[in-house]
């Protein structure tokens, strides 16, 4: 499969900011993955050691998507977002630009950047081509999360491991919307959930996701794995817990469907909430009959724990 490279590189007055902007704006439009490039951090005497370092200045994020029918449109759609985004402000330059690349090259420099990472209390997400030695209390997950959403860096994904570190139970039944890596599904089973399902719209975060509970020793007879619809692949099953981490507007398309497959007294879950549609989201849930019994945000990503 070939793979679109975004590239966007710039210089900004507060590039921290700025970066947040830049990949805020990438996961809205769902990518696969992103690289961030940062200028080291100089001092007169790299010059000395090494020149193309010392002349690094620009920021640099990249994201990346397949390329499939809608590429074209998906392109100029970017283009036309970052510079109407952009085109009032005199605290940054930038250019954006495509490249195409083999998957197998994707691969290998997605890689190079992630680290086994300590998400919440007790989960380490460990890449499968790092060495991590834990500590007693640690839960590692082993991931490869290859072209699906999940590795555990981003917010959105700790968040809801944090509330089921919390919530989850020993015995529960756990639903997993949206399940991208397999990442929540291989957390709740290693939290004690007897049996887990799993869904997504796109067949192959279900194939990834099937291999990382399989690298986990996850027993496949306590998982169920489907492409597709949430109530037509539930139809009159209700569970413990229902975990979603999926973008706002998303959200709120599925929560009456999710809000019908949770046991009375069951939890639903809910994280990958843009800090602006959290009010909607929140009222949204209570007008459904639930008590919202926590909410958490990191940066401006907001969760949702609510009882049924
Ligand atoms: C942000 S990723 C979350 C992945 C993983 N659960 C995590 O927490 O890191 C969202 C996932 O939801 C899937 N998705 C989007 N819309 C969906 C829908 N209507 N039904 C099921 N899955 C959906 C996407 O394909 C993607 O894999």
């Amino acid at each position: 499969m070939k793979l679109i490279e975004v590239r966007l590189i710039f210089e900004a007055d507060e590039p921290q900011y700025v970066k947040k902007e830049i990949t805020d704006l990438f996961y809205e439009f769902g990518v696969q993955g992103l690289k961030i490039d940062e200028p080291m951090e100089r001092d007169s005497l790299d010059y000395y050691r090494d020149e193309k370092i010392f002349l690094q200045r620009d920021y640099a994020v990249s994201a990346y998507f397949p390329v499939n029918l809608y590429v074209e449109k998906k392109k100029s759609l970017i283009t036309d977002t970052f510079e109407e985004k952009f085109k009032d402000r005199e605290d940054l330059i930038y250019s954006l630009d495509f490249y195409e690349l083999d998957e197998e090259d994707y691969q290998n420099s997605w890689k190079k950047y992630l680290y086994p990472e300590k998400v919440s209390e007790r989960f380490v997400v460990k890449p499968t081509w790092r060495e991590y030695e834990a500590e007693e209390d640690e839960i590692v997950i082993e991931l490869d999360p290859g072209r699906a959403f999940g590795t555990g860096s981003h917010p959105t994904t700790s968040l809801c491991i944090k509330q089921m570190e919390d919530y989850i139970h020993e015995g529960d039944s756990v639903i997993d919307v949206g399940t991208g890596s397999g990442i929540l599904m291989v957390a709740a089973n290693k939290l004690g959930a007897s049996e887990v399902w799993g869904v997504d719209i796109d067949p192959l975060a279900v194939e990834v996701a099937k291999e990382n509970l399989e690298l986990n020793k996850v027993d496949m007879n306590t998982i169920k794995l489907f492409k597709g619809d949430l109530v037509k692949v539930v139809e009159d099953k209700k569970f413990d817990v229902v975990v979603a981490n999926i973008l706002a507007d998303v959200i709120l398309l599925l929560l009456n469907d999710m809000s019908t497959v949770v046991k009375k007294g069951g939890l639903m879950i809910l994280s990958g909430i843009i800090e602006d549609k959290a009010a909607e989201i929140k009222k949204r849930i209570i007008s459904l009959g639930y008590e919202v019994v926590s909410e958490t945000k990191d940066k401006e990503w907001v969760s949702f724990t609510a009882r049924a």
